[in-house]
């Protein structure tokens, strides 16, 4: 496969200080993920799955090496174009929805564009596309409200994507639901992101939903070890 890089990590490192102690949380992390790949990263609690996901989007600095997106490196940013950077080239999606509750789904699927006023009429065509693609053409028009806990989630993947990201970074985003609506959830967003031809990095501490990404990678003791 000779896919384009998407991502591009070395010898990430993160240390949290506190008074006189400190924690070593990421060790020297390297990763390399393609267009269009799912990446799944577990282990167990406080192992430092979220600030994995944090230094890659961005929102957390790092003590030393890169992190790379789509060509950029955010070390070489300033804080201004840093968040241009998210805006327009990643997608998050979080354990918890954070839909704007007056807003219906269509409305809350097309904000990304909305915000970079691309024309109403092609935003709502985008958005109505996610919809359906996340099984939501008979949701529109409802508000978070008036949806299920896995209806909710899903709105909240259509709207991270509809912006078209190069990488979607996902924190537990099944974490809330149970079993059976989490497997369906998992299972609409690998293959979205799989059509829009978008990097998926996931953190979850479910090895069976694991098992559905491409590629999956445990941290451990602040390294990252392949498993499949
Ligand atoms: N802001 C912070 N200051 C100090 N220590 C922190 C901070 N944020 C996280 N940590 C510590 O870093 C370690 C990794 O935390 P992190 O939240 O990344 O783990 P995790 O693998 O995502 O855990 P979980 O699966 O429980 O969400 C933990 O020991 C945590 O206490």
């Amino acid at each position: 496969m000779n896919n384009k890089v998407v991502l591009k990590v070395k010898g990430l490192t993160k240390i949290f200080k506190e008074g006189k102690d400190s924690l070593e949380v990421l060790k020297g992390i390297d990763l390399e993920v393609e267009e269009g790949v799912s990446v799944a990263i577990v282990g167990t609690s406080g192992s430092g799955k979220s600030t994995l996901l944090q230094c890659l989007g961005a929102l957390d600095t790092f003590d030393a090496g890169s992190v790379e997106i789509d060509g950029e490196n955010i070390a070489d940013l300033s804080e201004k174009q840093r968040t241009q950077m998210r805006n327009r080239k990643l997608g998050f999606v979080y354990q918890f929805h954070h839909l704007l509750p007056e807003f219906t789904s269509l409305e809350n699927t097309a904000m990304p564009l909305k915000i970079r006023r691309v024309p109403a009429a092609e935003a709502q065509k985008r958005a109505e596309h996610l919809l359906a693609a996340m099984g939501l053409e008979e949701r529109v028009d409802h508000l978070p409200s008036q949806l299920s806990g896995g209806e909710r989630q899903r709105v909240a993947i259509a709207r991270a994507v509809c912006g078209s990201p190069v990488c979607l970074l996902a924190d537990e985003p099944t974490g809330n639901l149970d079993r059976e609506t989490a497997v369906s959830v998992f299972d609409y967003l690998v293959r979205l992101t799989r059509d829009e031809k978008l990097t998926l990095i996931i953190v979850t501490h479910d090895p069976e939903l694991a098992a559905r990404c491409d590629r999956i990678y445990r941290l451990k003791a602040g390294r990252l070890i392949a498993e499949k």
